[in-house]
């Protein structure tokens, strides 16, 4: 018995690969290779490079492997990339999501856990933001993926499938054991973006907006270790697998840094100081958004371990140094 991880090359997916293999899981990977690396996929598990829409792959491997529960993280994931080209995010992360949901149903597939996302809610919600606010999505992004949401709670109704949809923050930080890390070309994530200024990959970085309704004008969010999100995603794979029902449920810490305050982490941790601009405000962006976590930690017993903005920081500028290694060597 297996699990099938989309996306599994990429940044989140690979860390829950070898989540998954800490645990003594078998894994098959799917992925296309478009973001992700093949290298980052342990070789302890199976790597299919394909993609999740290609049904005949998709249910092969399914049968072949004799899959139990689909963690599906595959899909398109820069908001202002979607602002500029809506459908095709509308193609990857929602067409192509139906394509292997039914796979899923198809193959008798009954547990299935999918990577949603805090831009479902857009940034019109009380805060800390609970998962049955209102969902009103302010990009195209987020609305591909609260389509995909629709689709797996009518599909959970009329089949023996059950499903959680995790709506993750603000994801960041490295395995801690240096296994893996975010390693995306041409990254945008203000962590990401940050450690490679601090470690000289880029020459400066620009602030995108000050003059939001937030104490010093920059957006806020809410910063999640990779490595805790992926021990809920496990934890939330051992509640189905005990006949849980679906659910959503929110990842985050439930805590708000500004865009400057994260700054300021980095430039604590690494320990010199790097160019900072300031510049417009980037389309998409709301001003603020900060998790309520409680069902999460009802439903699955989740517990973050690493809710600490310099630990989050620490271990990404940790894997930037060894991706600098790497790509020099
Ligand atoms: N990074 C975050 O902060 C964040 C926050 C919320 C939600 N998410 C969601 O988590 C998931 C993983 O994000 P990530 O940061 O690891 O991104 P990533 O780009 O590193 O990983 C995505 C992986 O999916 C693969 N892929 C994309 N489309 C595919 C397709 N059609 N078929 C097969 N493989 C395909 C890519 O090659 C890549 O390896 C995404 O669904 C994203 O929307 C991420
Ligand atoms: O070089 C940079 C990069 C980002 N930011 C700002 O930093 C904040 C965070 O941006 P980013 O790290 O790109 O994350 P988000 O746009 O909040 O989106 C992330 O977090 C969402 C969940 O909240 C996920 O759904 C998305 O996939 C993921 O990209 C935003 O205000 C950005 O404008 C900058 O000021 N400068």
């Amino acid at each position: 018995m297996a699990v099938l991880v989309t996306g599994g090359a990429g940044y989140i997916g690979s860390h829950m690969v070898w989540k998954l293999l800490d645990e003594g899981e078998e894994v098959v990977v799917i992925d296309r290779l478009s973001t992700g690396f093949e290298w980052a996929v342990p070789p302890e598990a199976e790597l299919v490079v394909g993609d999740i829409a290609d049904q005949d792959l998709v249910e092969a491997t399914i049968a072949r492997r004799n899959v139990d529960a689909i963690i599906h993280f595959a899909g398109s994931i820069i908001v202002p990339e979607s602002v500029a080209d809506p459908l095709s995010y509308y193609l990857n992360n929602t067409v192509k999501s139906r394509a292997l949901i039914e796979s899923a149903v198809r193959k008798g597939v009954p547990h299935f856990i999918f990577s949603s996302t805090a831009a479902v809610y857009g940034g019109k919600h009380g805060e800390p933001v609970t998962e049955d606010a209102l969902t009103l999505p302010e990009s195209p992004y987020g609305r591909s993926k609260l389509m995909t949401e629709m689709m797996l709670a009518d599909v959970a109704t009329a089949h023996p499938f059950a499903y959680t949809a995790l709506r993750y923050f603000n994801v960041s930080g490295a395995d801690p054991n240096g296994r893996t890390g975010q390693s995306t070309k041409g990254a945008t994530h203000l962590i990401k973006v940050a450690c490679e200024t601090a470690t000289g990959k880029r020459s400066s970085m620009d602030v995108y907006g000050t003059d939001y309704p937030t104490p010093d004008g920059t957006c806020i969010r809410d910063y999640i270790h990779v490595w805790d999100l992926v021990e809920a995603h496990y934890l939330a794979l051992k509640r189905l697998r005990a006949g849980g029902e679906s659910i959503v449920a929110n990842c985050g810490y439930g805590k708000g840094y500004s865009v400057l305050q994260v700054i300021d982490a980095v430039k604590r941790v690494v320990g010199h100081d790097f160019e900072v601009n300031v510049s417009g405000r980037r389309a998409g962006d709301p001003a603020r958004i900060v998790a309520n976590a409680d069902r999460a930690r009802a439903e699955f017993g989740w517990g973050p371990r690493l809710d600490n903005i310099d630990t989050i920081v620490l271990d990404a500028l940790r894997w930037e140094e060894a991706l600098k290694r790497r790509n020099n060597g």
